[in-house]
């Protein structure tokens, strides 16, 4: 079966991969701002699923018979705070100078639709949320982080996967959904729209 990741994220290619899917990579290119700006008063969980729901939709119109999946990552701060990527050095090290030490929440918003002859025959969204329980890097350890490059472009400013790893000191949940698409999740929801794990592995 056509499995279409409409997301940009290599992290979340490699995890479907890793798990025997080949999806093909359509990225929606969804103003998440204008999706964000539509919703009146959103929950955080709520946010990232409709942002999701919007990357998938985005995508679905061009496809006739396939398994869309959209996602959508933020991180949830202890203190309250919902943040997606820094984009700079000044935003990521104060970002971690915050949560060093500190218990986030990773959401991760994430929509399926099934597509029969073009039209969406089924749809499925939800969200999964791993708590994070970050380190506390020294000085020095954190401006070497920053200054590789990785915490500007993933969302909370930490990989777990990469050298963020080095300050997680650990998880609750589920590691998929923090790295980008949580696979038991994308598995209950591809079986609320008929479809079997094993048809697209
Ligand atoms: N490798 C890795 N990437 C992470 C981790 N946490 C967050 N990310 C990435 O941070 C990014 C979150 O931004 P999103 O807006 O959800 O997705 P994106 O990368 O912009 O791509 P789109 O789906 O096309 O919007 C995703 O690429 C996630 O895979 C992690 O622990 N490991």
């Amino acid at each position: 079966m056509r499995f279409v990741l409409a997301s940009a994220s290599p992290a979340r290619l490699a995890v479907l991969r890793a798990a025997g899917v080949e999806p093909v990579v359509r990225v929606s290119g969804v103003d998440e701002d204008a999706v964000a700006a539509a919703l009146v008063d959103p929950s955080p969980a709520e946010l990232v699923t409709a942002l999701a729901v919007a990357k998938a939709e985005a995508v679905a119109g061009d496809e006739r018979d396939a398994v869309v999946v959209g996602c959508d990552s933020m991180l949830l701060t202890a203190d309250g705070r919902l943040q997606g990527k820094p984009g700079t050095v000044e935003v990521a090290r104060e970002r971690w100078q915050r949560m060093a030490g500190t218990t986030g929440t990773l959401l991760t918003g994430h929509a399926v639709l099934r597509l029969k002859d073009g039209q969406v025959a089924d749809r499925a969204a939800a969200h999964e949320a791993t708590s994070v329980r970050f380190g506390t890097p020294t000085e020095d350890e954190l401006e070497a982080y920053l200054a590789t490059g990785e915490p500007l472009g993933v969302a909370g400013a930490f990989t777990l996967d990469g050298l963020g790893g080095w300050f997680v000191d650990g998880i609750d949940g589920d590691p998929s959904s923090v790295i980008g698409i949580s696979l038991p999740l994308t598995r209950r929801l591809l079986r609320q729209v008929g479809v079997t794990v094993s048809d697209i592995w």
